[in-house]
């Protein structure tokens, strides 16, 4: 009897193992893998959707939450929590099939910048094995989406690049006020080097153009950079040499693995590379050298597209071997507020749409001028501003009271 029943008792859990194994599908995510990031914000929106029959949440008790802080147009932001299936087991209906997700979290190994490894195994109760491509298609479409019209900034995760915070608003290029032309060279630049992908390989040329802005801090060196990349539809990879755990053989990785149609963005390259021997402020000494990161920037000769945009305050603190052509095309200066720069930064501030001052465009404009003046005036002294500082002085006063307080922000600054 006891036999028989242990018998049973076997045949049962085999059979019952065989009809799961007949009858359903699995799917491993790892939170290794981009498309971890899509399928938990995909699940996120079909909660938020509530479309019961297409997509419907058991009751979940394991719960996590997600906190976006959005900002508002008057600057003010407010956070918005979103409640996730956290770690345990979930179940939700998709086309008509029960889905099985189990979020699991390893607590011993971390990644490298301390998040615990992840995965989600998706068991799907039916054969149909097309569901996970359909469902895995919607969450990227879902994804690319949400970053559609949007710039989209990412950063190093080990060695691979994940999109870092919300796709941003992009900023109209012509915001970032620059002398006249200079926006015009780069980007007719990088927009002729985007067309000549054939004239570098038929040459054999590595397909590569790397840029220079130098010049004082708050000129508008990343927020151009940002703006330029948002015109042209790319994505920004930022890059920072400083990060611990960061060796030669992972940055010749991230470099040559960066996202399509996207800049990489290496900020303060002067602090990287001081004296060929990289510290961070503590004087913390990364493991990357100055040949390596040179290694890494030339790359294999390869006919991957790569655009590669540094920002210096200190040009002349740069190693020749990292501005020569072909590491460093073109090298701009982007300075300290010209008069004709604060000028139009003043219409842009208080003029067109943007005036809730009351006073008529005229007066801005007038306004405007006697800026450019002043501007000129201190210029000739000796005395310059930051646009960053102009900008900080327009948006704390009205523009009738702007011009009164401004000059105080002029400082005695060596001209480039
Ligand atoms: N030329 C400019 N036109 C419009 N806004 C500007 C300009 N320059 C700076 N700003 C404003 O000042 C702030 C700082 O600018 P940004 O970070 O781009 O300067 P930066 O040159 O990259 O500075 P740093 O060298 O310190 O990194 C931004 O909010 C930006 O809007």
């Amino acid at each position: 009897m006891g036999v028989g029943l242990a018998l049973l008792r076997q045949g049962l859990v085999f059979g019952a193992n065989a009809l799961q194994r007949r009858l359903s599908v699995s799917l491993e995510i790892s939170n290794k893998d981009r498309s971890y990031d899509w399928f938990l914000a995909w699940m996120l929106h079909q909660n938020q959707q509530l479309t019961p029959r297409a997509f419907q949440f058991f009751r979940s008790h394991e719960l996590s939450v997600e906190t976006t802080v959005k900002q508002r147009k008057n600057g003010s932001s407010s956070a918005l929590f979103n409640l996730v299936a956290g770690p345990g087991t979930h179940w939700f209906q998709y086309r008509g099939a029960w889905m099985k997700v189990k979020r699991e979290r390893e607590t011993r190994a971390m990644h490298a910048l301390g998040v615990p490894w992840e995965t989600v195994t998706l068991t799907a109760l039916s054969r149909d094995r097309a569901l996970f491509p359909h469902l895995l298609a919607e969450a990227r479409d879902l994804a690319m989406r949400d970053h559609e019209g949007k710039l989209v900034i990412h950063t190093a995760w080990g060695i691979e690049w994940r999109p870092f915070g919300q796709p941003r608003q992009k900023r109209p290029l012509h915001s970032v006020v620059l002398e006249p032309g200079v926006s015009e060279k780069i980007k007719t630049d990088c927009e002729a080097f985007l067309e000549r992908r054939q004239w570098y390989a038929d040459r054999g040329i590595p397909y590569r153009r790397g840029y220079l802005l130098y010049g004082p801090p708050g000129s508008g060196k990343t927020s151009y950079i940002q703006a330029l990349a948002g015109s042209l539809s790319y994505d920004i990879c930022l890059l920072n040499l400083s990060e611990r755990g960061l060796t030669d053989d992972k940055l010749v990785h991230l470099l040559s693995n960066a996202p399509e149609q996207s800049f990489i963005l290496i900020e303060d390259v002067d602090a990287a590379f001081n004296k060929r021997v990289q510290t961070s402020e503590d004087g913390y000494q990364s493991s990357i050298t100055f040949s390596g990161f040179l290694n890494a920037l030339d790359g294999v000769a390869s006919g991957e597209e790569r655009i590669v945009f540094m920002t210096t305050n200190h040009l002349e603190k740069l190693d020749p071997a990292l501005i020569r052509p072909g590491r460093v095309d073109l090298a701009q200066v982007i300075d300290d507020a010209s008069p004709r720069q604060a000028q139009l930064l003043f219409t842009q501030f208080y003029g067109g749409s943007h005036n809730v001052t009351g006073i008529s465009d005229s007066e801005v404009q007038a306004l405007a001028l006697r800026l450019h003046d002043m501007v000129a005036e201190e210029m000739h002294v000796g005395k310059r501003v930051s646009m960053a500082a102009l900008q900080g002085h327009f948006i704390r006063h009205e523009a009738q009271d702007a011009l009164v307080s401004c000059q105080k922000l002029f400082s005695c600054k060596p001209v480039l």
